[in-house]
């Protein structure tokens, strides 16, 4: 379990991570999600001991980090750098970690198998593929059996084969017991391998919930509208707790805050045609940016841009 208890951390006059406070439980895959520049990996080298917080606590397994007598056996992690001599095979870069950490021989082909390289194992990591590097990165996380495992990142760049690859492999970790914690900027990624979320924004918690409850938040409360006299139905269907956004096309409308039936309903009997009622699923994208969309540090996204223009 990991608890993170009012954590800030300042760089400077910079606050990268502002009172935090989220507990990580055992037995699940929890996805960290969060903008670019949220503070996530600057949150994650604070739980693995690599930075320290200015106010607040860590702890990993009812201990800071560095109180661990065995650390590598509580926390394995995969952090941003990732520093592989190229010219060196995955076995021997595993078995200098294993040999430095007081981790016995066997388990470095234990976890090569475990991440299948086992057949690429004495070749050059210099060579490796992203995927591969990615799967090698995961393996020294796994080398000290640890109850706690925190990558950073882990299906950026990788196919739809290795995320379904590590999908099952978080996912059996996390059935083993173990507390397994991913970060990710796109919901999208972290919503194929998490169950739960911790999402963050300018380096405050926004939400800690469940990728099913976020779904089912997100779900079914936009109805598209087309009709010929868009603004009469707009002005006709506006109303408390009721939304009207122009949608991307003339005559098309978004509304929130009423069912398609009853939209049909009050248009016929105002005598306004309507050509398309469409109940849409917000996507988790959109609930997402929605969610984090004050907390976007570095200027919008493409995607953020696009959203406010068609609801303008
Ligand atoms: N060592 C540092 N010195 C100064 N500022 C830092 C330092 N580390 C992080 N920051 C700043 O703190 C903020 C949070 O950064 P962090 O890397 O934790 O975010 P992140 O959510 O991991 O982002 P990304 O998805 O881009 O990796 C950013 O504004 C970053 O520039």
């Amino acid at each position: 379990m990991i608890v993170v208890e009012h954590v800030t951390k300042t760089y400077g006059t910079k606050t990268a991570v502002n009172d935090l406070s989220f507990t990580v439980n055992p037995g699940v895959v929890t996805g960290f999600l969060g903008p670019n520049g949220a503070g996530k990996s600057t949150t994650m080298r604070m739980i693995v001991g690599l930075d320290r917080p200015t106010l607040g606590s860590v702890q990993v397994n009812g201990k800071p980090y560095a109180d661990h007598v065995a650390p590598l056996h509580e926390v394995g992690a995969l952090l941003e750098a990732r520093a592989i001599h190229p010219g060196r095979s995955a076995y021997n870069h595993l078995l200098a970690l294993a040999t430095t950490t007081g981790i016995p021989r066997r388990r470095v082909s234990e976890v090569l198998d475990l991440v299948g390289l086992s057949t690429v194992g004495r070749k050059r990591a210099g060579a490796f593929s992203l995927g591969m590097g990615q799967r090698l990165g995961i393996a020294a996380a796994l080398l000290g059996d640890p109850e706690v495992v925190i990558l950073d990142e882990p299906v950026n760049g990788l196919d739809p084969e290795g995320i379904v690859w590590i999908r099952n492999l978080l996912t059996s970790l996390a059935d083993e017991g173990r507390t397994v914690f991913i970060s990710s900027h796109l919901i999208s990624e972290i919503a194929l391998v998490a169950e739960h979320l911790v999402v963050v924004g300018r380096g405050q918690l926004i939400a800690d919930t469940s990728v099913a409850e976020m779904r089912r938040v997100a779900s079914g409360v936009v109805v598209q509208v087309r009709s010929p006299r868009a603004g009469d139905l707009a002005r006709l269907l506006l109303d408390d707790g009721v939304t009207v956004e122009t949608g991307a096309e003339p005559g098309d409308l978004r509304v929130t805050g009423l069912a398609a039936a009853e939209i049909g309903d009050r248009a016929l009997a105002a005598g306004l045609p309507v050509h398309a009622l469409i109940p849409t699923e917000v996507s988790l994208e959109e609930a997402f940016m929605k969610l984090t969309h004050d907390s976007v540090e570095y200027g919008q996204t493409d995607a953020t841009r696009h959203l406010e223009e068609v609801s303008r």
